[in-house]
């Protein structure tokens, strides 16, 4: 199977606010492959490296060292302020499509597919600021969905909204991706949300990051994550999670 992102011997570092002598390591010596169609969640606490490594996969900031390669222009999808405020929600979503030059029917008619999608369709006219912060990540998704590329890079997208709505918009994101098939990596400090989206979790450590486990998430597809909470492999596989978070080990042992 061929790989949709490709990230080899990544080191970041950045110069310390303390001292002009030092740097700060946030990312320590990364390598991650995502395949083509899969779903990989990077899962690590407060600080560890989770944004500025998507930001260099996304081409947003340089690897002081190591390689990302991916298989087409990622689109990316952040945690706020992904929208144009001065834009309407067709007209977010028409940007990438815009950009690209693509005709003006062909471009309707790709945007009423997309909003139909995320369940925007009666909100199109609408600016941001006149919908909910759920309707504004919707919007969101459904623009970097317009960009045509196979790879998705999201950046804990739901962390600023409601429990509830988070899990309406993980089913949503579900049953899109299972639609459209991309590689996506997606970044979260959140055990429920990794365990409940991912193929695949990478764990990393407290700052500098680095990887420190690698978990198949047995769940199948389509997935129903209502249901899969009844699983009993969901509480196992939670408590792996956590003590990897805390200790660094899967048993709950100091590291
Ligand atoms: N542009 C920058 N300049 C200097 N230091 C930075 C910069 N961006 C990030 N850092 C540092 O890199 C480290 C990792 O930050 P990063 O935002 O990647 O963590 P994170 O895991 O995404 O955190 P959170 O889950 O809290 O969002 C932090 O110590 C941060 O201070």
């Amino acid at each position: 199977m061929s790989t949709g992102i490709s990230i080899q011997g990544l080191w970041k570092a950045f110069p310390s606010a303390e001292s002009k002598d030092e740097v700060l390591v946030a990312v320590e010596d990364v390598s991650l492959e995502v395949r083509e169609n899969e779903f990989v969640c990077v899962l690590g606490p407060s600080g560890c490296g989770k944004s500025t490594l998507l930001r260099v996969a996304a081409g947003l900031e340089q690897a002081s060292l190591g390689s990302v390669t991916t298989e087409s222009r990622p689109s990316v999808v952040f945690q706020e302020h992904g929208v144009f405020p001065w834009l309407t929600v067709a007209e977010n979503v028409a940007y990438p499509l815009k950009l690209r030059g693509v005709p003006r029917a062909e471009r309707r008619e790709r945007v009423r597919e997309l909003l139909q999608l995320v369940g925007l369709t009666e909100f199109a006219s609408y600016y941001p600021a006149q919908i909910s912060g759920g309707m504004r990540q919707r919007t969101s998704v459904a623009r970097a969905l317009a960009d045509d590329g196979n790879v998705l890079l999201m950046d804990e997208p739901f962390g600023a909204l409601d429990e509830q709505t988070r899990v309406a918009l993980q089913q949503e994101l579900l049953r899109i991706w299972e639609r459209t098939s991309k590689s996506v990596l997606f970044i979260t400090h959140s055990v429920d949300e990794a365990l409940t989206l991912a193929d695949r979790v990478v764990v990393m450590s407290h700052r500098p990051g680095r990887i420190i486990a690698e978990i198949e998430i047995p769940f199948g597809r389509p997935r129903d994550i209502i249901e899969l909470r009844r699983d009993p492999r969901y509480g196992e596989i939670t408590y792996q999670l956590w003590n990897l978070l805390e200790h660094g080990t899967e048993q709950g042992e100091a590291a």
